[in-house]
């Protein structure tokens, strides 16, 4: 690694506070960030360097996985952060702020590498990017990346124009548009179980697999950010970025290298098969969506959407969705990835459930064996692992079949431990590994297929149900998989049928 400066934009805001400088303070911990490298955090309010290195400590003392130890190492690692005003519109203060680059550079031998993270409203990266180019922080023989946040847009045309405005000063190369579910561990393991595994890769098609189950179950509500997702909802928030990208990672044929630019082309290549909704009647038979009312969640009163801070009280915003899709290649023909995701549902669970077809019409079942399918479950977030359930002799039993599990749980082994995904991505980022983030054409193919379901409900806001806070969901979710014989699996460690053998070791 030949160091860098990285410059935040947003430094006082809640991104940077929560994920990036806990980020920073881990990589450094780990030995991932030696000593050739600087931080200036950038933002309108003024702060003085102590300031923004106060904020700085307390950010990481509430937020990191590891907390600050004693006062020389703090001193050390602190002295690699300093503090700028600048108003983004001010193309004068980008040119104080290259000076200040180019000293910090010197001073940390960071070889002109230059890292601009924009952890700022999307309006503002266009301008961003023309300043810098306007400031000459782009004149140096370093590399120069860009790292934007989500939202990318807010349907396909907003996202091109945003991306334009980005290209006219980056080359795709050095952007790297950040999904945080791509930086999660047990999403990166997607690959690893499908493609490392000879008895996974062989039956990873039509033949062998029923559905696929991706759910993304949240308990908290929309907390200080009522603005933005009632112009969002759920299916920009979430179904557009993080769960399409799982659905790739399911979906994607094995990359003949892995080379990023190799995993991407067969990520998009799952996403331009997606199909298509063709007209509203299609989007509201497959798709449901819901929005929290008043309702109780782990013994507390919780209030409906509409009473939220900044959010319209008449708001047709849905804060629920589950949907039926299919990828319409070989490999998946017939095969439904049904996705949900929700505010204020019982737990928070990510978890990714390949449900297998059952075994043909063989002596078991001739025996009226009531034979549950088998079930691989990534379990992605807050517990991390792997649980496989198949079918086994009840001991002793005389001829009875049961369910039995192995469990393995990654999180209870190395809890603290696993890098968190901001860690992971800025870490990549400042290595040039753009692999776990989304290359122009995955976000423009997503969005194509998303702005179909919003076409659909712009044009009636009529099917919206409610779901009391603490539910899983409209009714209707349950409805969507029945009518095809199936029904969502429990997550979160909460499985059906007698598992006699789990192994958490
Ligand atoms: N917070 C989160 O958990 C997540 C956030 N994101 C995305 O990250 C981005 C930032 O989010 P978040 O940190 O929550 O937002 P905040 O509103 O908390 O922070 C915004 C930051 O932008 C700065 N800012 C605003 N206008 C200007 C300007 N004209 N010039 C310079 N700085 C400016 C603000 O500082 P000041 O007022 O001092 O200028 C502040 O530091 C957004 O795109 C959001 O969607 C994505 C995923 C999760
Ligand atoms: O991007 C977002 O993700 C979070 C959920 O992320 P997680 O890592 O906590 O599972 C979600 O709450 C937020 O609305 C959305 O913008």
């Amino acid at each position: 690694m030949n160091g860098a400066v990285f410059l935040i934009f947003g430094a006082t805001g809640d991104l940077a506070k929560r994920k990036l400088f806990p980020a920073f303070y881990s990589l450094y911990r780990e030995g991932k960030l030696n000593e050739h490298f600087a931080v200036i955090g950038l933002a309108r309010r003024s702060r003085t360097n102590e300031q923004f290195r106060e904020d700085l400590r307390d950010s990481i003392n509430e937020f990191a996985r590891h907390h600050v130890q004693d006062d020389e190492d703090w001193a050390k690692f602190a002295e690699h952060f300093e503090y700028l005003p600048l108003d983004i519109n001010n193309v004068d203060g980008f040119r104080q702020l290259n000076t200040l680059t180019q000293q910090l550079d010197v001073k940390f031998q960071t070889n002109g590498n230059r890292l601009f993270y924009l952890a700022l409203a999307p309006e503002l990266f266009g301008n961003v990017s023309y300043n810098l180019r306007e400031g000459g922080l782009l004149e140096t023989t370093g590399w120069h990346r860009l790292v934007i946040e989500k939202p990318f847009g807010y349907d396909l045309e907003s996202a091109g124009k945003l991306n334009q405005q980005l290209r006219q000063v980056f080359e795709e190369k050095d952007i790297y548009r950040i999904d945080h579910y791509l930086g999660k561990e047990m999403v990166q393991n997607i690959e690893v179980v499908r493609f490392a595994n000879a008895f996974f890769e062989p039956l990873w098609n039509n033949k062998y697999i029923a559905n696929i189950q991706i759910t993304l179950g949240e308990t908290v509500g929309v907390e200080d950010r009522g603005g933005y997702y009632d112009h969002s909802g759920a299916l920009r928030d979430m179904a557009q970025n993080h769960m399409l990208q799982m659905l790739a990672m399911m979906a994607m044929e094995p990359p003949s290298r892995l080379h990023p630019e190799d995993i991407r082309d067969e990520k998009v290549k799952v996403l331009r098969s997606l199909r298509p909704f063709e007209s509203a009647e299609e989007v509201t038979k497959n798709v449901v969506r819901g929005q929290y009312t008043a309702g109780q969640l782990n013994g507390k009163d919780m209030p409906a959407y509409r009473s939220e801070e900044s959010v319209n009280p008449e708001s047709n915003t849905e804060t629920y969705l589950a949907a039926r899709v299919f990828v319409d290649n070989f490999r998946w023909a017939g095969v439904p990835f049904y996705i949900r995701t929700g505010k204020r549902l019982p737990v928070k669970s990510t978890e990714v459930v390949v449900e297998f077809k059952n075994v043909p019409d063989n002596v078991y079942l001739a025996n009226k064996h009531d034979l549950q399918p088998n079930l691989l479950v990534f379990r992605v977030n807050p517990m991390e692992g792997i649980y496989l359930q198949m079918n086994a002799k009840k001991p002793g039993a005389e001829g009875v079949i049961i369910p039995i599990a192995m469990d393995f749980c990654q999180s209870c082994q190395v809890g603290l431990n696993t890098p968190e995904a901001y860690e992971r991505l800025i870490f990549d980022a400042m290595r040039g590994d753009s692999t776990y983030f989304t290359r122009w054409d995955e976000v423009a193919h997503a969005w194509q297929f998303v702005d179909a379901i919003a076409q659909a409900w712009k044009e009636n806001s009529g099917d919206l149900a409610h779901y009391p806070a603490g539910s899983w969901g409209p009714d209707a979710a349950n409805e969507l998989l029945a009518a095809d014989g199936f029904k969502w699996w429990p997550v979160n460690g909460q499985h059906e049928g007698e598992v006699i053998w789990a192994s958490q070791s």
